[in-house]
């Protein structure tokens, strides 16, 4: 049963984040220091059905916006190391869906650190350079690894044209001061006018929210809109 503010393959794909451990409540602290009352650990999608819902929501979204001309691409990247396993799922989802039109698709990571022997470099798959580059990921929260991708991909000769993931928490951009009690614009808006592309987040934190509103405890779900009063972006 869908509920009115969202639909039943967003809550479905909620419920299975938190059945599968997913999404988690505690005190978590973020890449950008933050400490957060809920967080969303993309490597526990690791069982078969989990990486079905994962892999089927990404697809779905993916394959509807480049069907609707929102980006063109030859090569979806993941930033190691959550991206990986989601890029490796959404070309074998979309090659299984289309395997004419998606014949042509590839998926390419980074590592971390750079590699100094055998094939050497930072890159595992396809290369990247003179190519359209797709970068799918976890979590936009403070935008850093986000915009850590994209320069590398560019520095690695590629075209970032779009970016999708699973979830964008939509907090503030980090005050330069520190000063957290300022208004800022949201990181992922600073991300689409820096960079010019399409950035889907196939989940908010408002689906969140309408999700556990039915799945957590209520004192949950105030931590979190405690935590969204604090941090949520001012556009
Ligand atoms: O928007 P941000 O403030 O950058 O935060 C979100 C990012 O932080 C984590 O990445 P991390 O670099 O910790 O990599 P991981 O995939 O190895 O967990 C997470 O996987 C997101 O990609
Ligand atoms: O901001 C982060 O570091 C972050 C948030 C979140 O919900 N999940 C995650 O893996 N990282």
């Amino acid at each position: 049963m869908a509920s009115q503010n969202i639909p039943q393959w967003k809550l479905d794909f909620v419920k299975a984040a938190i059945d599968g451990g997913i999404l988690k409540f505690g005190s978590f602290e973020l890449k950008s220091k933050r400490i957060s009352p809920y967080f969303f650990n993309a490597g526990e999608f690791h069982r078969g059905p989990l990486i079905n819902a994962v892999r089927d929501a990404f697809a779905h979204t993916i394959r509807e916006a480049h069907a609707e001309g929102v980006f063109d691409f030859d090569v979806v990247f993941g930033p190691a190391y959550k991206g990986i396993p989601l890029a490796v799922m959404t070309v074998s989802k979309l090659a299984e869906l289309n395997p004419v039109k998606y014949d042509y698709l590839s998926y390419s990571y980074d590592r971390k650190e750079a590699k100094d022997h055998g094939e050497g470099g930072s890159i595992v798959g396809a290369s990247l350079k003179g190519k359209r580059v797709l970068v799918v990921d976890d979590v936009v929260t403070a935008g850093t690894a986000k915009r850590e991708a994209v320069d590398k991909i560019r520095r690695e000769g590629g075209e970032v044209v779009g970016i999708v993931v699973a979830l964008d928490r939509k907090e503030k951009l980090p005050a330069a001061d520190g000063d957290d009690s300022k208004p800022m614009p949201s990181a992922i808006g600073e991300l689409r006018k820096e960079y010019g592309v399409p950035i889907i987040a196939i989940l908010t934190v408002d689906d969140i929210i309408a999700g556990v509103k039915r799945l957590a405890t209520e004192d949950d779900v105030k931590k979190i809109q405690e935590y969204q009063a604090k941090y949520r972006a001012s556009d």
